[in-house]
């Protein structure tokens, strides 16, 4: 284009941009949380911002019309993802499904993903009822709990969520099993892999800033980069014993349940292509995206609803006039429950998981919203401020389920759980799952806040949008509920109960290991040992001793502290009770040698057919 004898290019101009400082670029800017700061940014630059991360070139969209053109007539030239140096070392250099740059190797993994692992037909006949029997489970904890402690008890919901989208996870990766009879929902393997991505989280936030000065990489002077590879390979060794395990089950009985087992038997067809590295990283790559992200959504609707009763009780009359008061929620109800259904997208938009989505990359020139975007360049897409964009969504902060009845949402446009060749693919198994988890627990439970009055919502930094404050809640069984959670209650076989009780703690009774403690731990120990079934021993001691509420929710305390941390409390207060008489002395010696004996034994798994 001429203009002015001069030749003009007539390139869109590149997005604005806030001034820089030298080496960091804009990284100065970016305060925590994220998502707050480049809203605000928005605000004063536009829908489209240009940034300099230390030595990446980045793009910000917060507005949804830019949103939805990047992720329909641009979604092939951002298909793909940044390679992150503090990502290389834990997901298999770069080429997991979720971190992996598009090409032949990431459209293998994804159709895997979608066809065989996470296809619609699985989730509703193999993955959908391991959630619903893990729900089951929480919510026989739960009315135990309650029943204990004489009516309403205090669940800590930060915790049982997680523990149960972990344990589910995990089933449905390897076919891993949840004892039902421990006080915690987690599978043994999934306490382990647990573990692992804890330490994975702590080391490589240590090492985030790499990906935007990777100079920093060679002033290691804390040995991160050893640290995570230590990690790393535990997991690694973790993850092959799994699959090792799941081999041997596949050469027994052939059956193909678990994710593991259906990409043991491609194995089989082509060797070359699904060998046990790739296994490993889908096997991970599926625990860790489907994990905190499905529990914290859950968490933030218990939250929404504890602060919003009368959508509670709207939900509950659903549930009631769609399945009934004799049996539990299961996932062929979730069909017919829209309001669940419309308390969930509330949910996901208000609070959704990955509030920075999480980051593409170009692989080559595009426009965007009339601005040019060069190949090469990360896009972040603030999917936490386009959703609560009052000029789509009216009364953007308020959480009114209503929005989206009728299958209308107001606002339309909303990506939780993204869009285009790089959406989640686990979308259907997470919504089913939230379905079944949150049903269940409106339809057994009433709730309440543990000190009445309101929630706080405050939230805290992370990936996936943490609250401030774990929740934690009263549940009260609805007396509707009462006889098919008394059902469920004793659906477990005596045998399968066990010690610690299923009881919650609270902090009024710290003191419960006092020295006057002791000899009723210690009754209640032997009590267990003899009759194998501490569940009822402690309530029977409830109905019996008048000051029993106090011992029965101080020894769920005795759970967190696990065997060691029992001994360790008992030796304390057995020596400041210096006085104690003769047979209570002879008792905690034999409490003693019986929590030794169980400690060997991993008391709290151990069935009595095995003992
Ligand atoms: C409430 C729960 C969940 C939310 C909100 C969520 C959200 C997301 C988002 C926003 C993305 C990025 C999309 C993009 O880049 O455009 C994503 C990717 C992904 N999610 Fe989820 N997710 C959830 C649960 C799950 C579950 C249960 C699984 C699997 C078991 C899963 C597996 C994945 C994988 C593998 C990717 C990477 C896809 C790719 O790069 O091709 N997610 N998820």
């Amino acid at each position: 284009k001429i203009i002015n004898g001069k030749n003009k290019s007539t390139k869109p101009p590149l997005p604005p941009s806030p001034p820089a400082v030298p080496v960091l670029g804009h990284l100065h800017l970016l305060k925590k949380p994220v998502h707050a700061t480049l809203a605000r940014l928005a605000k004063q630059y536009g829908p489209v911002i240009s940034l300099r991360l230390g030595t990446r070139d980045a793009v910000v969209v917060s507005s949804a019309e830019v949103a939805r053109q990047c992720f329909t007539e641009n979604d092939l030239a951002f298909a793909s993802r940044p390679r992150f140096p503090s990502m290389q070392l834990v997901t298999f250099n770069c080429t997991s499904l979720t971190t992996c740059a598009y090409g032949p190797h990431w459209r293998n993994l994804r159709r895997v993903a979608t066809v065989q692992l996470l296809s619609t037909h699985r989730v509703a006949t193999l993955m959908a009822p391991v959630f619903a029997d893990q729900a089951r489970a929480m919510a026989r904890r739960m009315y135990r709990a309650a029943t204990a402690s004489g009516g309403a008890a205090r669940i800590e919901l930060k915790r049982r969520l997680l523990e149960l989208s972990l344990s589910a996870l995990m089933a449905t990766i390897a076919q891993t099993e949840t004892s039902h009879d421990a006080d915690t929902d987690m599978s043994p393997e999934a306490q382990e892999f647990k573990k692992v991505l804890d330490v994975f989280v702590t080391l490589i936030g240590g090492a985030k800033a790499w990906d935007f000065l990777p100079a920093l990489r060679w002033f290691d002077v804390f040995g991160v980069r050893k640290k995570i590879m230590a990690a790393v390979n535990s997991r690694d060794a973790f993850l092959q014993r799994l699959i090792d395990a799941e081999r041997r089950r596949m050469d027994a009985d052939g059956d193909k349940k678990s994710m593991i087992s259906v990409l043991l038997s491609l194995q089989r067809i082509e060797p070359e292509v699904y060998t046990d590295t790739m296994i490993m990283s889908l096997c991970a790559t599926m625990f860790s995206a489907g994990t905190e992200t499905t529990a914290t959504t859950a968490e933030w609707a218990m939250a929404l609803l504890l602060n919003h009763p009368e959508v509670i009780k709207k939900a509950q009359a659903e549930i009631d006039a769609s399945v009934g008061t004799s049996r539990l929620i299961g996932p062929d109800d979730l069909p017919h429950l829209s309001y669940l259904h419309c308390i969930l997208s509330e949910t996901f938009r208000l609070y959704p998981a990955a509030p920075m989505h999480v980051p593409h990359e170009s692989i080559a020139d595009c426009t965007v919203g009339g601005h040019r975007v060069p190949a090469g360049t990360m896009l972040l897409v603030n999917t936490y401020a386009l959703q609560r964009d009052p000029t789509i969504w009216p009364d953007p902060e308020a959480f009114k389920p209503e929005r989206f009845e009728d299958g209308k949402p107001e606002g339309s446009f909303m990506i939780p759980f993204g869009m285009g060749r790089r959406s989640c693919p686990g979308e259907t198994l997470a919504t089913r799952a939230l379905g079944l988890v949150l049903g269940t627990m409106i339809q057994c439970f009433d709730w309440d806040t543990v000190h009445g009055g309101k929630v706080d919502m405050s939230e805290g930094i992370g990936v996936t949008l943490p609250r401030a404050v774990p929740l934690a809640a009263m549940c009260r069984p609805r007396q509707s509920m009462v006889h098919v959670l008394e059902k469920l209650s004793a659906d477990i076989p005596q045998w399968q109960s066990c010690w610690p009780p299923q009881v919650e703690g609270e902090k009024k009774y710290r003191k419960l290991w006092r020295a006057e403690a002791s000899p009723i731990l210690q009754s209640l120990l032997v009590k267990h040992c003899l009759a194998s079934s501490a569940d009822d021993t402690i309530t029977n001691v409830a109905r019996a001793e008048p000051e029993v509420d106090h011992w029965v929710v101080s020894l769920g305390e005795a759970r967190e502290r696990g065997v060691d941390g029992l001994l360790e409390e008992v030796q304390v207060a057995q020596d400041r009770d210096g006085g104690r008489s003769q047979w209570q002395r002879w008792l905690r010696a034999l409490v003693l040698a019986v929590v030794d004996h169980l400690a060997a034994m991993r008391w709290w798994s151990v069935k009595r057919t095995e003992m």
